[in-house]
């Protein structure tokens, strides 16, 4: 399966502080690559380093087989990667509607087929269609988020923590959601959340002190109790 995205030995700097200190990993296409480790670990930094947000002091990225390491976050942006942030977000003042249509690159009718084709994986999102989005629930925030990600036809999504502060049912169809969408795009998910990582991944890989530790198939770490007490703190 091809890789699209590839990340070697990246180590970044915020300020004076030695965050990554060499993680590695790829993303295969169509698969749900999680990142996983404790509080800390370097999970964020990792997706914005990718982005341009924190630009690595070495190693690579190759999206698709281009370098773009350093780029700024606009160009990889074009390149067809998108981001859901840990703080989602949103714009409170803006409706969902206006939100979706901001984010659609393209013309009239290609802007309406992405919006319908979105919306189909999105039905609750129609409901709110015209309420500002500071009115949304956590959840629902959460849907705009990745909505808003998904719907240029990004080829990767990166998206960080999609469970954080919310309800285990809300939490559930988050997972549903992001079950679906799996084939029609790449992700790379940040999560905390175990039980949604092993729901969702195909492959992990666990940061620990702003290195890659340890990687494989989820179904590895599923049967493996030792690593899981070992990197993750969890039985
Ligand atoms: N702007 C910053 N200034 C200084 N240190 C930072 C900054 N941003 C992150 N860090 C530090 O970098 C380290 C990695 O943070 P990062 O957010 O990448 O971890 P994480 O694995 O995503 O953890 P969490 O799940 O808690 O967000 C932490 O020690 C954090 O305190």
């Amino acid at each position: 399966m091809a890789v699209v995205l590839k990340a070697e030995n990246l180590e970044t700097f915020i300020g004076q502080y030695h965050i990554l200190q060499g993680v590695t990993f790829e993303a295969k296409r169509g698969e749900i690559t999680v990142l996983l480790g404790r509080n800390g670990a370097g999970k964020t930094t990792t997706l914005r380093t990718i982005l341009g947000l924190n630009p690595p002091s070495k190693g690579k990225v190759y999206f698709k087989q281009t370098e773009i390491q350093g780029l700024p976050t606009y160009k990889t942006a074009n390149l067809g990667i998108g981001y859901v942030p840990e703080d989602q977000g949103i714009f409170p003042y803006l409706t969902v509607e206006e939100h979706f249509k901001i984010a659609t690159k393209g013309k009239g009718e290609e802007i309406a087929e992405r919006i319908e084709s979105t919306l189909a994986l999105f039905p609750d999102l129609k409901t709110f269609w015209k309420k500002e989005a500071g009115f949304l629930s956590g959840g629902q925030k959460q849907m705009l988020a990745i909505a808003r990600a998904y719907i240029n036809n990004n080829e990767l999504l990166l998206i960080d923590e999609p469970s954080k502060g919310l309800a285990p049912i809300v939490v559930e169809k988050v997972m549903e959601t992001l079950k679906m969408m799996k084939g029609k795009t790449t992700i790379i998910l940040v999560e905390q959340n175990y039980l949604m990582a092993e729901f969702l991944g195909d492959r992990f890989y666990i940061i620990d002190d702003g290195k890659t530790v340890l990687s494989g198939e989820m179904k590895e770490l599923k049967e493996n109790e030792e690593w899981r007490k070992k990197y993750l703190g969890i039985s």
